[in-house]
């Protein structure tokens, strides 16, 4: 008995031993955080790089091993990351969902740590809340064109700092995921390797052309992808496309497009994007 005892005792005690070194590896690993914020200051440039994150969790749940659940990995990075990018820019997260509220706080809560979390009644608030935010707000909302409502027309602006879509959530994504949603954010998201873009084509109101015929017009200029929701907006009519890839404002393919098609093609908007998601399985 007590020599199963002092088995225990030193399981404990070697189990202390390990937090501790896992608590001084996040010390460690919070300096070079720091170190890294140093650089990105003098680059220009917010905190918070999605594209980054993304592959950090890929690398991580794809070396995993043992029966500690992949899933659970993911949530503890999350919970390091985003603790990380507050020690670089505190932000706080604006969350509008209307059919699926807790479901979508979750998928906020999860993916943004212990970050503070505030609810909009509207896309509208949410979005002008992320505007106005001095970059200091990010949204989570549904998936757009999903079954919630529809407030992607919303990201049909053009300036450079208006709210775009970054992350698509979960990243790291279970089969018991009940909803998924997104993170918008008034930057341009970077490139992951492994991407998808949303692209808003506005065309005329006199213009018949069909989604077949546009996305069509899309691939002749290198942009592959499929429509996923046509709405009016006033005399136009606003195109959700979801391309494969990363884009930017200024992909020459987005010039080409305009070139060849500019009677009927208005404008083409990048409305973001994001690392394409990784299946992890649950417990
Ligand atoms: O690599 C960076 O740019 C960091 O700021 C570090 C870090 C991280 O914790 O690893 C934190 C925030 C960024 O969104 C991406 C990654």
């Amino acid at each position: 008995m007590s020599e199963q005892k002092n088995d225990l005792d030193d399981l404990r005690r070697e189990i202390d031993e390990i937090d501790d070194r896992l608590q001084d590896l996040l010390i460690l690993r919070t300096d070079v955080v720091q170190r890294i914020a140093a650089f990105k200051r003098g680059a220009g440039g917010g905190a918070m790089r999605p594209e980054r994150e993304a592959n950090i969790l890929r690398r991580l749940i794809g070396r995993h091993r043992g029966p500690f659940p992949a899933v659970v990995v993911g949530r503890i990075w999350r919970e390091i990351i985003a603790a990380l990018t507050h020690t670089q820019a505190p932000f706080a997260v604006a969350l509008h969902s209307l059919h699926r509220p807790l479901d979508h706080f979750d998928l906020a809560r999860n993916h943004f740590g212990a970050s503070r979390i505030d609810i909009y009644d509207t896309p509208g608030q949410a979005l002008r809340a992320i505007a106005e935010g001095a970059g200091q707000v990010v949204g989570v909302l549904p998936l757009p064109a999903g079954d919630d409502e529809v407030w992607w027309p919303l990201l049909a602006a053009t300036d450079a700092a208006r709210p775009r879509i970054v992350a698509r959530l979960p990243f790291a994504r279970d089969a018991q995921a009940p909803v998924e949603g997104v993170v918008v954010a008034p930057f341009e998201p970077g490139a992951s390797g492994d991407d998808a873009a949303y692209l808003i084509i506005v065309t005329g109101d006199g213009t018949e052309i069909s989604r077949g015929r546009l996305t069509d017009r899309l691939a002749a200029a290198g942009l592959i992808g499929q429509c996923i929701d046509s709405r009016q907006r006033g005399g136009d009519v606003l195109h959700l496309f979801e391309i494969d890839g990363a884009l930017e404002d200024h992909d020459p393919r987005l010039k080409t497009l305009l070139a060849n098609h500019g009677e009927e093609i208005l404008q083409a908007i990048v409305a973001g994007g994001y690392a394409r998601p990784i299946e992890v399985r649950h417990y």
